[in-house]
């Protein structure tokens, strides 16, 4: 028996759901979009089986169904399939960023009977967007929020969670949508709008003086990577949490304020302490690729900056049968080179990867 899923909205997040399910045996993903240019982009990336531009053609038999647009469209969407006669059984639910909202309306709508909505957001993305940015490894052990309404059937929860986990390889977790929309506000959101707003603070002092971008090193970089997140995406998730994200901005002005009069005073072991304070709770940060599920083991290696050099060494590494599980490069600067991190599954991969790569003379670090 196939099972059909349905994919509302195929951009960053919808197109890497629907590559997670797509040609795994009985299941059929079925994209839908209301832009026809859409259906030629998906056909060609190949990310789901079926393209369409009807809401009835891809709701009406599917099992299970996923809103992965712009959270504002969520409850409008939501409140159309609420009023079509979906599939016995049919499981509805989102990957928006914010929960309470959608859940209010989930719980006043009248869905058929034996039709659940389950609200859902994984907990991993990126500053890219659109179908062209999609990854069916995008989820991988990172974590994945369930926020099932009052009076969800526990079978109804179990089926979504057990089709989430096994195929997208993320972690299931639950959490009440008002707390969830509190936590995801502070670890999320907020460092968004610092971002953005630190971005166009340097911004403006670049229009005087182009040195100012020319400068901006790994630091700035770092903490400015998702300020190049999308605008409509964005606009819509701060809009949903505008309560929550203001309070948040009343404490950061305090940690701002803080700042200042550490400085004025020049309280130089104050300063010394926030650094110590934050640096401990970072370090304690669980690493994402490094997550509950499995154990990965890291290895770092400098490398020289010529074309084809990643290439060269993950081929070597492959052609000896060693399995890489994840490839990161940790980029300082432009012209210098760079820390390339290769993730293994188990020790052994990674002892007999760091043993041929120190006989070809790499200069390597490992970290379990
Ligand atoms: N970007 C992230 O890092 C991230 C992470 C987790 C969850 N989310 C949530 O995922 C959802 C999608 O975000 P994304 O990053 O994939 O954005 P995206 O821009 O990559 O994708 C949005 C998709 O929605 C479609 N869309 C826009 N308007 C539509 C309409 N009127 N009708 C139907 N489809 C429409 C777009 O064509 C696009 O395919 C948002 O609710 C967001 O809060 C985003
Ligand atoms: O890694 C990123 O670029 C993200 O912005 C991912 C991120 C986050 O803030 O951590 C963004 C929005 C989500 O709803 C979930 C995850």
């Amino acid at each position: 028996m196939t099972t059909k899923i349905a994919i509302f909205g195929v951009g960053l997040i919808g197109g890497s759901l629907a590559l997670c399910f797509k040609g795994k045996p009985g299941l059929h993903v079925t994209g839908y979009t209301h832009l026809p240019e859409l259906i030629h982009t998906f056909q060609e990336r190949q990310v789901v089986d079926y393209a369409t531009l009807s809401v009835e053609e891809a709701a009406l038999d599917a099992d299970f169904i996923f809103l992965c647009v712009p959270v504002s469209l969520l409850n409008t969407y939501l409140e159309q399939l609420s009023r079509l006669p979906l599939k016995k059984g049919c499981i509805i639910s989102d990957v928006g960023s914010t929960k309470a909202s959608i859940i209010a309306c989930a719980e006043q709508l009248h869905f058929q009977t034996d039709v659940h909505f389950i609200g859902g957001h994984p907990m991993a993305g990126s500053e890219r967007s659109g179908v062209g940015a999609a990854s069916a490894l995008l989820f991988e052990n990172a974590y994945y929020v369930l926020t099932p309404p009052a009076g969800v059937p526990a079978d109804a929860y179990d089926s979504l969670a057990t089709l989430l986990s096994q195929h997208t390889r993320a972690q299931m977790v639950r959490v009440e949508p008002v707390l969830h929309d509190e936590i995801v506000g502070a670890i999320s959101h907020l460092p968004h709008v610092i971002a953005v707003a630190l971005v166009n603070q340097i911004r403006e002092y670049n229009e005087h003086n182009p040195l100012y971008r020319m400068l901006a090193a790994g630091g700035f970089r770092d903490i400015t990577r998702i300020a190049s997140s999308d605008p409509i995406v964005w606009r819509d998730i701060l809009l949903g949490n505008r309560h929550v994200v203001l309070n948040l901005l009343e404490d950061w002005n305090q940690g701002v304020q803080q700042f200042i009069e550490l400085l004025q005073t020049q309280d130089a072991r104050g300063i010394e302490q926030q650094f110590e304070y934050a640096g401990a709770f970072r370090d304690e940060l669980p690493e994402r690729r490094k997550g509950m599920i499995v154990n990965l083991y890291d290895l770092y290696l400098d490398v020289p900056d010529h074309p084809g050099i990643i290439g060269k060494i993950t081929t070597e590494i492959g052609n000896r049968g060693i399995n890489i599980s994840n490839v990161q490069i940790i980029e300082s600067r432009e012209d210098v080179p760079g820390v390339m991190r290769l993730s293994f599954r188990n020790e052994n991969d990674m002892e007999q990867a760091k043993a041929m790569l120190l006989d070809s003379e790499y200069s390597v670090f490992a970290r379990v």
